[in-house]
């Protein structure tokens, strides 16, 4: 794919991106900490990982009225992937989430963090790639069978957050089972109990 394509079935509302975007208020200290690979940070994207569109993945709108997010797009496997592989990195908005852009700018639900010591964190509501469209299990399917995870950018040295097929075991749904993500299953990682009860809470507000 050249230079500027985008995938099937973006929406033509969504800037797409092909690297994160940094937010000018992110400071140089705070650029800084995510050009610092800790000892922990064991998975990388390597540096021959290619940008722009994921021939790993397809965005399709969900038409499954047993779906709970049928209307809205979801992210499923182009090819079989297998467990705990890279699957893509997870772009948006790079900002800082201490006041004053907390106060100015309200939680997405596309926003993640990346460092949470550095108070960074990635939001892909406004911009971002196909990531953005993974949806939570909850609903769909026993468990999730893939999760986000902080890691290495060897192509730009910097800390960044990416979708990971589950090992197996933690997606395997018998012990017979390789696990991995077949060819046409959605991608479904946990949002966390948080996410949830958050969404709960500010329901109840509004009723
Ligand atoms: C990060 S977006 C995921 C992509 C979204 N489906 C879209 O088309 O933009 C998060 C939103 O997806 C929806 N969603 C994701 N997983 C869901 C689930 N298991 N049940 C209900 N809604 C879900 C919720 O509306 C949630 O606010």
């Amino acid at each position: 794919m050249g230079r500027g394509a985008i995938p099937k079935n973006w929406p033509s509302s969504v800037p797409y991106l092909s690297q994160p975007s940094f937010a000018p208020h992110v400071t140089k200290a705070q650029r800084e900490s995510l050009g610092i690979r800790s000892p922990d940070l064991t998975t990388a994207i390597p540096s021959n990982f290619a940008r722009g569109p994921c021939p790993l993945v397809r965005i399709i709108v969900i038409s499954d009225p047993s779906h709970p997010a049928n209307g809205q797009a979801g992210l499923f496997a182009a090819r079989h992937l297998e467990p705990g592989s890279l699957i893509l990195p997870y772009y948006g908005l790079v900002h800082s989430s201490t006041p004053p852009y907390s106060l100015a700018h309200d939680k997405s639900d596309y926003d993640l963090w990346l460092n949470k010591e550095a108070d960074v964190a990635v939001d892909a509501e406004k911009a971002g790639n196909e990531a953005r469209f993974v949806n939570d299990y909850r609903g769909v399917r026993e468990r999730p069978n893939a999760e986000f995870r902080q890691c290495w950018d060897a192509r730009s040295g910097q800390q960044c957050m990416a979708v990971f097929v589950l090992p197996a075991g933690k997606n395997a749904p018998t012990k017979a089972s390789a696990g991995g993500i077949a060819k046409g299953a959605e991608i479904l990682v946990s949002y966390g109990k948080g996410f949830w009860s958050k969404r709960r809470e500010e329901h109840e507000e509004t009723v």
